[in-house]
């Protein structure tokens, strides 16, 4: 079976006003149906850039990126996006905004199917009772877990996720992977997600993906066993403070310290 999402030898070089800037530099990422894949690299070194590759947003330089055995050539309504901004629209109700996308995607559900899909997303995420209130009205974790059902109302088959928790305090920030993966157990998805956070990208990704110093290419992959019910405790034990450890490492070597300065 090939990869849902499949990014083979991607280059790709912005044209700015000082010359092309060189971003990715050969980058292979394979992620199977219904995994989770986690993308940590040092600052700047092109990790939204991915994740705009992969929404047909850009088309890379050299390379390809297929998803669902189809090669990406331009913008597609499958795929579902969050970010560390939810940008919810104030003059619409919850319950509207997470619509949105229903409006916009061809041959999506309408009427009372689509709004049951809207009411049991928000219910999964616990916002029950809360449908009918303005954005403002609800914290930023609030927030996010809206934008988090309005990325996946339309079923996408991919779902991109760059940097959607960064924003959040500690505390809420926990809570919304939880969330993530009580989600995805009742509404399975493949994902992408940029993160800076080591932690997170072990408690969510089954795969992390390490990426080099700009222009990146693919430095290291770790693959993570995946529990049947993942909780918190999971990232207190033995096994997490070795993965933890690894990727930190491999992120100083991203950063540019050679190997023996790392392990020194
Ligand atoms: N449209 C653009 N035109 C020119 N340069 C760009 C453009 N978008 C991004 N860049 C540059 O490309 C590089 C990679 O940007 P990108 O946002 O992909 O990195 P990132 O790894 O997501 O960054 P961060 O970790 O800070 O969020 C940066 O140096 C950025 O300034």
């Amino acid at each position: 079976m090939s990869p849902l999402i499949d990014i083979k030898g991607v280059k790709h070089a912005y044209s700015t006003a000082d010359g092309p800037l060189p971003v990715l530099d050969g980058l292979d990422v394979t992620v199977e149906e219904g995994g989770f894949c986690a993308v940590v690299g040092p600052s700047g070194c092109g990790k939204s850039t991915l994740t705009r590759l992969v929404a047909g947003l850009m088309m890379p330089d050299e390379g390809e990126v297929w998803l669902h055995g189809e090669q990406v050539k331009g913008p597609r309504s499958t795929v579902g996006m969050a970010f560390q901004n939810p940008v919810l629209l104030e003059w619409r109700t919850i319950l509207q905004n997470v619509l949105l996308p229903l409006e916009i995607v061809p041959n999506a559900l309408k009427g009372k199917a689509a709004e049951d899909r809207a009411r049991f997303l928000l219910s999964l995420v616990g916002l029950e009772g809360f449908e009918d209130k303005r954005p403002s009205e609800l914290s930023g974790g609030m927030r996010q877990r809206a934008s988090l059902c309005r990325a996946l109302v339309h079923q996408p088959d991919v779902l991109i996720l760059d940097e959607p928790f960064g924003a959040l305090d500690a505390f809420t920030r926990e809570d919304l992977w939880q969330t993530m993966h009580d989600v995805k157990a009742k509404e399975p998805f493949t994902a992408i997600l940029i993160t800076h956070d080591l932690r997170e990208s072990i408690f969510l990704g089954d795969q992390v993906v390490v990426l080099s110093g700009r222009p990146a290419r693919t430095q290291y992959v770790m693959n993570i066993p995946r529990s049947d019910k993942p909780t918190l405790d999971d990232l207190y034990t033995s096994e997490a403070a070795d993965r933890l450890a690894i990727l930190r490492q491999q992120i100083e070597i991203a950063q540019g310290r050679t190997e023996a300065e790392v392990e020194g």
